[in-house]
């Protein structure tokens, strides 16, 4: 959804097609204001996405934003901004030095650039800390500032590349909650990567999932949670997916029957392996079992331990049709209906 038609330079959707090497082919596209979460298993072609953008790799193909090829745009005139896992401000420039930069770089007056900073300084309630230096600020500050500086260019697309990834769990989500409150103002289009469910659950409009490359499924979060197309998002979000024909089918692992026995009956969901892991999961016994594909089952402590359940010990796991979830393996496809 996008909260502005227009943003401080017009209305700039983009829509991009992009080639980085024989890695990544990805085509998509995205409004302004709009937040993307980009996400997918390690080497799915994240970074390598976000760092076409940005000019940090060769690609091919084209990123058009308003009408114009952010790809044949010099590097310096593109309006991005970047916010990159470890990224490192500039260790001899103060905090606010740093958060002026992008705007002095382009020429604006140092009164100009240093009011603009010291306000997203505030913004992110870090304005005391504006005489400080990369070593005097901490792991969360740093990053806050690392946003700032971002921010305070007014770019037309925001990347942001695991931006929570090294600060402590405390951190993360205080900063989840404000960079939340930053990214719903932000007029641009941003693009965040994250290997968190939450983080794309909670900061996006929509879900890009990325495999091996290619775009695997595009939609609102809730749609992509529901509806899986990959196993690395159906991990994400606690669901087992099994191909089935051209179907795929969704189920909790608290839908899963665990036997010891094959199951009467007629049902084709049923899968046998041995089991893989046993761990406590909330109130209930998680088990991970290596059938064909690996599948995730919930039970009660007591019923695990009158299974006997342990790793190693082959299991027969079944679903109940009306527990499942069935819709179409490709994007747009619709459920078979069998
Ligand atoms: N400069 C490069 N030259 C050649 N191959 C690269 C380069 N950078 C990344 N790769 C490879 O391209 C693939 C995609 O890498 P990329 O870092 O974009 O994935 P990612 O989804 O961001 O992964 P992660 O979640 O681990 O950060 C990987 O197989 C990686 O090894």
């Amino acid at each position: 959804m996008a909260r502005y038609a227009v943003n401080a330079t017009g209305t700039k959707k983009l829509v991009a097609d992009l080639r980085v090497a024989d890695r990544v082919h990805a085509a998509f596209t995205a409004e302004p204001g709009e937040v993307l979460a980009v996400i997918g298993p390690n080497g799915a072609g994240k970074s390598s996405l976000l760092h076409a953008l940005a000019g940090l790799v060769d690609v091919d193909g084209s990123a058009v934003l308003g009408g114009i090829d952010m790809l044949r745009t010099p590097v310096r005139e593109r309006r991005v901004g970047l916010v990159f896992q470890g990224q490192l401000l500039f260790p001899h420039l103060s905090a606010l030095d740093n958060v002026a930069f992008g705007r002095r770089a382009r020429g604006e007056g140092r009164q100009a650039a240093e009011a603009v900073a010291r306000d997203w300084l505030e913004r992110f309630g870090i304005a005391e800390l504006a005489g400080r230096k990369p070593r005097e600020l901490s792991g969360g500050q740093a990053q806050r500032v690392a946003i700032a500086r971002a921010l305070a260019t007014d770019p037309d697309v925001l990347l942001l590349d695991e931006p929570f990834t090294g600060l402590d769990v405390s951190v993360q989500m205080a900063l989840r909650l404000e960079l939340g409150r930053h990214l719903r103002d932000f007029p641009g289009i941003a693009l965040l990567v994250t290997h968190d469910a939450i983080d794309a659950l909670t900061l996006s409009d929509r879900v890009l999932v990325l495999d091996d490359g290619r775009v695997a499924q595009v939609g609102p979060p809730a749609e992509v949670a529901a509806e899986p197309r990959t196993r690395h998002v159906a991990r994400l979000v606690g669901l087992n997916l099994v191909p089935d024909g051209d179907d795929l089918i969704a189920f909790t692992p608290d839908a899963v029957t665990v036997s010891l026995h094959e199951p009467e009956g007629s049902s084709r969901l049923r899968w046998q392996g041995p089991i893989a892991t046993v761990a406590p999961h909330g109130d209930a016994v998680r088990l991970m079992v290596h059938a064909s594909p690996d599948l995730l089952a919930d039970l009660t402590p007591a019923a695990a331990a009158e299974l006997g359940l342990v790793p190693g010990k082959e299991v027969w796991l079944s679903a109940k049709a009306t527990a499942v979830s069935r819709y179409g393996a490709r994007e747009g496809a619709a459920p078979t209906g069998r």
